[in-house]
């Protein structure tokens, strides 16, 4: 198995002590090849699970294998050659603002060089035709020599999901990668995804707001809740009222303004 839970709680080191854990009794097991997305509302555990599969999160109690080993009973050596089979795109990529984008994207290989070659390929690109051949396939080949603070939202998260095409990991754990996105690139980057996954018979476990475009293209859904797991299920068997359940109660009211604030003092103030 890439990932076996039980009975995982992970509370995070910053929370209060009496906060309830960020995740709670979570039973999961995710084959080789598997895809599944992780819905639920804000706050509900995704990117702390994507996390802790990612083995950035020690887990307080339960148990917990990568690739059927227990990444906290390693050493650091052992731990960091682990997470090097795990690839974890955060929802806001972490680039170097003035890098190029080829340099950005071929530091994916980094943990395969040795110091001399890391230090040259900052200062010559060792090989862009694969940076290109990356970037080209989630519709950025144009971008090869931007910097990467000119990007926008939505090809700064795609230029890093261009980095998993060169790493050469066997689980991608992407955390939200359409939410800067519209409709048509959106299913074109989970297209893209899932094909690579699928090639390499990696798993993919992918956080998304986007319940229908989750429904739509994976075939297994997740569903958490204040740290749960409300259902775990192909995606035939969740109905719209699970979907209903899993976001009851989550709508966010709007904000009263304050009595004084009529909408064109707003404007004026806006306008100085
Ligand atoms: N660094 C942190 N320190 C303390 N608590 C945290 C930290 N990060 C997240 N949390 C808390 O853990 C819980 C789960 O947060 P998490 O970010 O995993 O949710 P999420 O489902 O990914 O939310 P979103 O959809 O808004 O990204 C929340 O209650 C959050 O406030």
């Amino acid at each position: 198995m890439t990932f076996h839970l039980e009975n995982l709680t992970v509370r995070h080191l910053a929370a209060k002590r009496d906060a309830a854990p960020a995740l709670h009794g979570l039973d999961l097991v995710v084959a080789p090849g598997e895809q599944l997305a992780l819905i639920g509302p804000s706050g509900a555990g995704k990117t702390t699970l994507l996390a802790t599969l990612a083995c950035a999160h020690r887990p307080d109690t339960g148990s917990f294998t990568v690739f059927g080993q227990d990444p906290w009973s390693l050493s650091q050596a052992a731990r960091h050659r682990l997470r090097a089979r795990l690839f974890l795109a955060p929802q806001a990529p972490p680039l170097p603002p003035r890098q190029r984008v080829v340099t950005s994207v071929l530091a994916a290989r980094l943990p395969h060089m040795n110091l001399w070659q890391a230090f040259a390929s900052l200062v010559k690109p060792g090989d862009p035709d694969a940076a290109h051949a990356a970037l080209s396939r989630f519709g950025l080949g144009d971008k090869l020599y931007a910097r990467v603070d000119r990007l926008s939202g939505g090809e700064r998260q795609r230029c890093a999901l261009a980095r998993l095409l060169l790493s050469t990991s066997e689980a991608f754990l992407v955390d939200e990668p359409i939410s800067a996105l519209d409709p048509a690139l959106a299913r074109h980057t989970l297209g893209t995804l899932q094909q690579e996954a699928a090639s390499r018979n990696a798993s993919l476990v992918c956080s998304l707001h986007q319940v229908e475009m989750a429904r739509a293209h994976f075939p297994r859904l997740v569903g958490l809740r204040a740290g749960r797991i409300m259902f775990d299920a192909p995606r035939e068997q969740v109905t719209d009222a699970m979907i209903a359940a899993l976001y009851e109660n989550e709508n966010v009211q709007p904000h009263p303004g304050h009595p004084h604030e009529s909408p064109d003092r707003i404007a004026v103030g806006a306008c100085f």
